[in-house]
């Protein structure tokens, strides 16, 4: 399966990086960090449904989704026509992203900055603060019982959100437990890479009671439609990459995502 492809890659990678850079020079730095942002709090300052939007030059599914590709100037438009939050995947093997595309956005932007990648080791979590991010991903489905909770805890010390991605009831069983603030339930299947929204709809049935965190619901998110559709089914914020990358005018799909067609 593709995840397993990439976690024997990113395994690899870390090792090297972490031979160019050590955590003490890390922490370091991080004492003349400003304070990171909270997604929660902005989410609660909004009256509407959250978009986090993101920054998704490709995928291992798609191959290249957006060829006119400027992390910049997207991270602009988002920030201006109402984004929650901004989503930027890191991943250069398989996803065509870059951790430079995250500090060149984070000089532009004031809205939280989610840091997409595999997180599976503590050297990324500090290192994705250096880099500016607010949150970052947790897969649940790339780490295990003891991994878990070890990176939640330390993205929490050092004053980051984690936005914990989960895509089956068996999933939910094991992160219920963290004292979770943001849950992400993936609708892509990453065996088929198919995506359906009832995912999201089937587990929120049985989350919503028992936790009083904000649901994301990540992936395969075409329209306005389906975020009014998800919305009617309690879900707090959308994550949508590929949809609005393929969008000539990123701002009018943004205000169609967010049910504001027409304002602009
Ligand atoms: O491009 P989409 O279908 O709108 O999906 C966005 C986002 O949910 C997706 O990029 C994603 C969700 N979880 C991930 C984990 C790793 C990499 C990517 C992802």
């Amino acid at each position: 399966m593709i995840l397993d492809r990439i976690l024997t890659e990113k395994k690899q990678e870390v090792k090297l990086a972490k031979t160019l850079k050590s955590m003490t020079e890390m922490k370091q730095s991080l004492a003349a960090l400003p304070p990171a942002r909270s997604l929660v709090k902005a989410l609660d300052n909004r009256p509407a449904i959250g978009l986090i939007a993101e920054i998704k030059k490709g995928s291992p599914s798609k191959g290249i989704i957006r060829a006119d590709f400027d992390p910049v100037e997207i991270a602009k438009v988002y920030t201006a026509s109402g984004a929650a939050a901004i989503s930027i995947l890191t991943d250069e093997k398989f996803f065509f992203g870059s951790s430079a595309y995250l500090q060149a956005v984070r000089k532009v932007t004031d809205l939280p900055l989610l840091r997409k990648d595999f997180i599976i080791d503590p050297w990324q979590v500090y290192e994705s603060r250096c880099l500016g991010a607010d949150l970052i991903l947790l897969i649940a489905a790339a780490l295990d019982d003891k991994m878990l909770p070890e990176l939640f805890d330390l993205a929490t010390e050092l004053g980051m959100e984690c936005l914990v991605e989960i895509h089956s009831e068996e999933e939910y069983e094991r992160v219920k437990g963290l004292p979770l603030h943001l849950l992400g339930i993936n609708n892509r299947d990453l065996q088929t890479f198919q995506t359906d929204l009832n995912t999201t709809v089937n587990l929120c049935g049985k989350i919503r009671d028992s936790k009083g965190c904000k649901i994301v619901s990540e992936s395969g998110i075409k329209n306005g439609n389906d975020v009014k559709f998800l919305k009617s089914h309690g879900v707090d914020a959308v994550l949508v990459g590929e949809s609005l990358m393929r969008e000539k005018d990123i701002r009018q799909k943004v205000l169609e995502l967010l049910g504001w067609e027409g304002v602009a």
